[in-house]
């Protein structure tokens, strides 16, 4: 049967070349790419558009880092000390956040859909059987969509409260209201010593909530190298905070303002607030995968293209993957993804799909940065010491004190750092790079760019850093590498 087509290439029935479930940062950029390689395409979106990164994650979160980390900075320059010697003005602050979660209101990316000809479905998406999606709306209204080529799943992740006597009924906070919370705590009792724990620590610490850190093992940042956790801890017990590491928590219970933590060992801490950042489930629940044959609640697997293993239609991309929890990483799969479903929907005959071709998140396995927004920032891209020895690969390790490097001591009084490279002895490239010290976060795009591009150790000699920067620990890396 011919349907009726107009411009953009949908039909009347709401049939799409490409429909997307969830509005987030990924699922955007899915579209997006669908999009910009002539395809029709459709989104739906249950909350707002541009999702958790926008609203409760990345940019509210940093919006509140950077006045702490800025303070942190000034405090280390000489003549400078005195002007920022008082407490932050939270207020201002929290208003600052406000403005960079667009006041959880998502007129901009909605305008931004419209501009590049993406259909919005507003409602709880659900899988249909193959290639089909149901979109329910407030209202109840049920709208169904037909994808001619690819259903791209982008539902990303949820916080997760561990299952523990009284913590549901504590009324804890997850990440949504660690960045979305309109006044400080005067008691914070932080669970969890991953990326949320710490930065949220290091936040509400800096605008004046006492906050006590909870971490059931040996340290801080369990994925980093040890040394970040270290030295972010050592941080936040200077900046006030209590940090403790083998620690777990019992049960949970709130008697009106307060609530009272109770540990393995039968300590009780009181708090106002009590942050679960205890890790992430998948919004796969309620999604509609028996459908499909697929398991309700699941991450979802997928291949380097990021299609869903057994399928030539179903594609999963960003968070509920769980390839690597992060926006950049995300939306690096979601070029990838859109270039592939594109190029099926062409029917090139043979995809590159090959280590580092245009078909491939080859970087979600040795190239993924990140950069934890502390004080002191910790910032790493591709692998740890430990991750490379636990892949194969023979290896050897160096370190570099940050604090003898001239840029970095002009970059801070008594500045306090440490770097690592991690170099594969066999094809003699960097397999992996951290930094820890205040400023290195702009710094990790140089190891990205080392790692995915497999620089030779031999050639990264001639990448000279420029002088006084915090980059000639490069310099530093190499020199201590070759001996
Ligand atoms: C506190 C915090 C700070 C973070 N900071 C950073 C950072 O600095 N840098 C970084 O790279 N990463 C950061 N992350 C991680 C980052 O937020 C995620 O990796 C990113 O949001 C994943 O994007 P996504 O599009 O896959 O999922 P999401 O952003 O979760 O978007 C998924 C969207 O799908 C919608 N949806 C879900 N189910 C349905 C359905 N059935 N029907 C319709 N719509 C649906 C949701 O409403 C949501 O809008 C942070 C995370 C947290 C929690
Ligand atoms: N700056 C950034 O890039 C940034 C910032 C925030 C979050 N994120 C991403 O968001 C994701 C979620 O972050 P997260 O910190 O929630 O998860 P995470 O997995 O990084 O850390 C969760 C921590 O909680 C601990 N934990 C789990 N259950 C526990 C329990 N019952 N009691 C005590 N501790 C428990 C785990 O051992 C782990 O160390 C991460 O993958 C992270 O990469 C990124």
């Amino acid at each position: 049967m011919t349907q009726s087509t107009d411009a953009t290439g949908e039909t009347a029935d709401n049939t799409y070349d490409v429909v997307v479930i969830g509005a987030g940062p990924v699922g955007e950029n899915v579209a997006d790419r669908a999009r910009a390689a002539g395809l029709s395409a459709a989104i739906v979106e249950s909350e707002l558009v541009g999702g958790e990164c926008s609203y409760w994650a990345c940019m509210p979160s940093k919006a509140l880092l950077r006045p702490v980390v800025a303070r942190a900075d000034a405090r280390r320059v000489p003549g400078l000390r005195h002007l920022v010697e008082g407490a932050l003005d939270a207020s201002a602050v929290l208003a600052h956040r406000d403005e960079y979660a667009s006041h959880w209101k998502d007129d901009g990316q909605v305008g931004w859909l419209d501009s590049i000809g993406v259909d919005l479905f507003r409602g709880h998406g659900r899988l249909a059987g193959t290639r089909r999606v149901t979109v329910t709306a407030a209202d109840g209204t049920v709208t169904e969509l037909a994808a001619r080529h690819a259903v791209a799943v982008c539902t990303g992740s949820r916080a997760v409260v561990p299952d523990l006597p009284g913590a549901a009924d504590a009324k804890p906070w997850t990440s949504r209201e660690a960045t979305g919370a309109d006044h400080v705590p005067g008691r914070l009792v932080v669970v969890g010593g991953g990326v949320v724990g710490v930065e949220m620590a290091t936040v509400w610490q800096a605008l004046g909530s006492r906050v006590t850190l909870l971490v059931r093992g040996g340290g801080l940042l369990p994925k980093m190298e040890p040394f970040a956790g270290e030295l972010v801890a050592d941080a936040l017990r200077e900046a006030g905070a209590e940090v403790r590491t083998d620690t777990s928590v019992k049960a949970v219970r709130r008697d009106g303002a307060t609530v009272t933590v109770e540990l393995d060992g039968g300590d009780l801490i009181e708090a106002d607030e009590v942050l679960f950042a205890t890790g992430r489930a998948p919004r796969t629940d309620d999604l509609g995968l028996d459908t499909v044959g697929l398991e309700p609640g699941a991450w979802l697997s997928v291949d380097d293209s990021c299609q869903v293993a057994g399928s030539d239609w179903l594609y999963a991309v960003g968070d509920v993957n769980h390839r690597a929890l992060l926006t950049h990483q995300g939306k690096y799969q979601a070029r990838i993804a859109g270039a592939a479903i594109a190029a099926r929907a062409r029917r090139v005959p043979i995809l590159e799909t090959d280590r580092w071709g245009a078909h491939s998140a080859t970087a979600d396995h040795d190239a993924v940065p990140q950069v934890v927004f502390t004080d002191p920032e910790a910032a790493s891209a591709g692998l740890t010491l430990a991750a490379a020895e636990e892949a194969g690969h023979r290896v050897r390790a160096v370190d570099y004190d940050l604090a003898s490097v001239a840029g970095s001591g002009l970059y801070a009084d008594g500045y306090r750092g440490r770097a690592r490279m991690v170099v594969d002895l066999d094809r003699e490239v960097v397999l992996g790079v951290t930094f820890v010290g205040p400023g290195v976060g702009e710094l990790i795009h140089s190891a990205t760019v080392a790692i995915a591009g497999e620089v030779p150790v031999d050639r990264l000699w001639h990448a000279v850093p420029a002088y006084p920067t915090i980059s000639e620990v490069w310099l530093r890396l190499l020199e201590t590498y070759r001996g």
